[in-house]
């Protein structure tokens, strides 16, 4: 049974103002809160501008119509100030190029005490408290050392988990996590989508996560949106999308995906011979 709608997207165009060309083409999307809902198609489908529409970051050139409700407040009509206020607090969002989010100049800790300021009226202690436990969670250790580095001392696996805390640590409404973990070696960045989903789940947060990666999906999603060439072909939950896609193109990416997971268990069923 679908919770209530946290996010509702209805009929959202992104024009670009210099040709008045379509990007994004009446979109329409509903999101239920603590549901995981993945966004997926090709690069360029316009993945990306959706999740700037929502967090209020779209560059000044493009323009959205149409209608983003979240909790029935209509965000296209707030002001700067107010999707500020909204912005890290409500619906946070967690990029790719973790070193490019952090200002290169301050340590961890201070970035952090800064970013809690902005949003809470919290004591010295209070905040030491919330940071150092949101570190932990995202189980990242010598938390105090970490504290006292700069982002460039920092590893790109420790700086996305940083980011991640930096989300957490804010309780937000909506976590939009755009390929979080896309420069990261495969096994740090499943340890680390693990480690976000679950605590995503138990803080009661809602998560948007944009991928290509349809294993990840397989195992985070509650509902998957399939985005192509600025258009949502299809919204379904994982179990219906799986198991009976109704869009061509989704049938081809998931066949895809089936004849490449073949092609790789086939050639790891072979035994390893050095030839010469
Ligand atoms: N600032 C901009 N001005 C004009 N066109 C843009 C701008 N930003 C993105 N686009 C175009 O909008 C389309 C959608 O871009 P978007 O970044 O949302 O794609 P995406 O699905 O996130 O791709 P990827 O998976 O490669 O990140 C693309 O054709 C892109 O070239």
């Amino acid at each position: 049974m679908p919770s209530q709608p946290l996010l509702q997207i209805r009929d959202l165009s992104i024009i670009d103002k210099n040709n008045q060309q379509p990007l994004l083409n009446k979109l329409c999307l509903t999101i239920h809160q603590h549901r995981t809902l993945a966004i997926v198609g090709e690069s360029g489908s316009g993945k990306s501008l959706l999740s700037k529409a929502i967090i209020g970051l779209l560059p000044p050139t493009l323009t959205a119509n149409g209608q983003i409700l979240f909790q029935q407040q209509s965000l296209l009509d707030y002001s700067n100030a107010q999707r500020q206020q909204l912005r890290g607090k409500q619906i946070n969002l967690i990029v790719q190029n973790a070193m490019g989010a952090f200002d290169p100049m301050m340590t961890i800790g201070a970035q952090f005490m800064e970013t809690l300021a902005c949003h809470f009226n919290l004591s010295y202690e209070e905040q030491q408290q919330r940071i150092v436990s949101a570190l932990q969670k995202t189980k990242l250790d010598q938390v105090h050392n970490l504290l006292g580095s700069h982002p460039h001392q920092l590893s790109g696996g420790q700086l996305q988990r940083v980011m991640i805390a930096f989300a957490l640590a804010l309780e937000p409404t909506i976590i939009i996590a755009d390929e979080p973990t896309t420069s990261l070696d495969a096994i740090t960045q499943y340890e680390i989508i693990q480690q976000l989903t679950q605590l995503i789940k138990q803080q009661n947060m809602t998560l948007i996560f944009i991928t290509h990666d349809l294993s990840l999906v397989r195992e985070i999603a509650d509902d998957i949106a399939v985005m192509k060439e600025g258009d949502l072909i299809e919204y379904a939950s994982k179990e219906q999308l799986f198991n009976a896609p109704q869009h061509p193109y989704t049938r081809f990416l998931l066949e895809t995906r089936r004849k490449l997971t073949q092609r790789f268990e086939k050639i790891m069923s072979k035994p390893y011979v050095i030839n010469g």
